[in-house]
C-alpha cells in the first residue's frame, strides 16, 4: 500500500530531518511512528501527503509514486486550529472534502453526521468550530478524515489535545475502522483503512498498532521495528494488562529512549 524507499528531506535552511528511510505498510495495516521530538516524524508524514516534495528517495502509494497530495488520502494534523474552516459548521466542514467522491448532497450530509457520531458529537453539527472546545474541534477533523474513508490515512499526534477517556474512545475507533485480521468490529465496507499514526504516547502506540516503527533522530531514520501482535479484539483494560503488552511497551520505550 505504502512503500518509501531511501527517503530524505533537507528544508531550504540546508536541516537534514530525515534520511535513508525505508518503510513499507501492507493494505489495512495500521503502523505506529514513535520517536523524540524533532527526529523527523512530521516531515515524513508531510512527504507522504505530497504535501513536501522529498530531496531523496522515492514514496509510493498504491503503487503510484507521489506526486502532489494522493487522491484516496486524508491527513489529520496535530494543529487543529488550522485545520477547520471557521465559515462552515462543523457537519459541512465534514461535508466539504466529499464532494470529491462525486456522492450527492444528501449522502455527503448523511456520512458527515455518520462520522461525527463515531467521535462522539452528533450533538454539535449545526455548531460553527470556533464555538467548540479544542479538544472537539480536533475530534471534528479526525471525523472528516474518517467521513471521506480514504485507503490511507495518516494522523499526526491527533489525540493530544483531547480528554483521556475521549482518547481511549478514538484509539478503538481507529481499531475498528483499519483494515487488519483481527478488527475490534465495525470495520469499513471498502475492506478498512491503512493508517500511519505519529504519536508521543509510548502505551498508545502499542496499543493500537500492527507494528511500532521507533525513528531516531539528527537526522531522523528508522531505528527499529516492533511487531504487535496482542490477542483481538484489542480491550483498553485487558489488553493493557497482559505480559505481552508490558513487555512490548517496555521494548518501545528502550528504543525511544537509548538509540
Ligand atoms: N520548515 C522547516 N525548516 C527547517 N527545519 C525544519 C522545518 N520543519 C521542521 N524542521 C526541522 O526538522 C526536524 C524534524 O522536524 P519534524 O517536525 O519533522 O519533527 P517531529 O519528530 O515531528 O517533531 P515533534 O515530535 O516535536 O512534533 C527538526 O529538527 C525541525 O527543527
Amino acid at each position: 500500500m505504502l512503500e518509501i524507499a531511501g527517503l530524505g528531506h533537507r528544508y531550504d535552511d540546508g536541516h537534514q530531518a530525515v534520511a535513508g528511510v525505508e518503510l513499507h505498510v501492507a493494505r489495512g495495516e495500521l503502523v505506529s511512528i514513535v520517536g523524540p521530538s524533532g527526529c523527523g516524524k512530521s516531515t515524513l508524514l508531510r512527504c507522504v501527503a505530497g504535501l513536501q516534495r522529498p530531496s531523496e528517495g522515492r514514496i509510493a502509494v498504491g503503487g503510484r509514486p507521489v506526486d502532489g497530495v494522493p487522491d484516496d488520502l486524508a491527513v489529520v494534523f496535530q494543529d487543529y486550529t488550522r485545520s477547520l474552516f471557521p465559515w462552515l459548521t462543523v457537519r459541512d466542514n465534514v461535508a466539504l472534502p466529499l464532494r470529491r467522491r462525486g456522492l450527492a448532497r444528501a449522502q455527503r450530509r448523511e456520512q458527515a453526521l455518520a462520522a461525527l457520531a463515531q467521535v462522539g458529537l452528533d450533538g454539535v453539527a449545526g455548531k460553527y468550530p470556533w464555538q467548540l472546545s479544542g479538544g472537539m474541534q480536533q475530534r471534528v477533523a479526525i471525523a472528516r478524515a474518517l467521513a471521506y474513508r480514504p485507503a490511507l490515512l495518516l494522523m499526526d499526534e491527533p489525540f493530544g489535545s483531547v480528554d483521556a477517556q475521549t482518547r481511549e474512545d478514538l484509539e478503538d475507533l481507529l481499531l475498528s475502522v483499519r483494515g487488519g485480521a483481527d478488527r475490534g468490529g465495525g470495520s469499513e465496507d471498502r475492506g478498512g483503512m491503512t493508517i500511519l499514526l505519529v504519536t508521543h504516547d509510548i502505551d498508545e502506540s502499542v496499543y493500537v498498532g500492527d507494528r511500532v516503527v521507533v525513528l531516531t533522530g539528527a537526522p531522523g531514520r528508522v531505528h527499529s521495528e516492533l511487531r504487535v501482535e496482542l490477542p483481538a479484539p484489542r480491550d483498553q483494560i485487558v489488553t493493557r494488562g497482559l505480559p505481552e503488552f508490558v513487555k512490548l511497551r517496555a521494548e518501545v520505550g528502550r528504543a525511544v529512549r537509548r538509540p
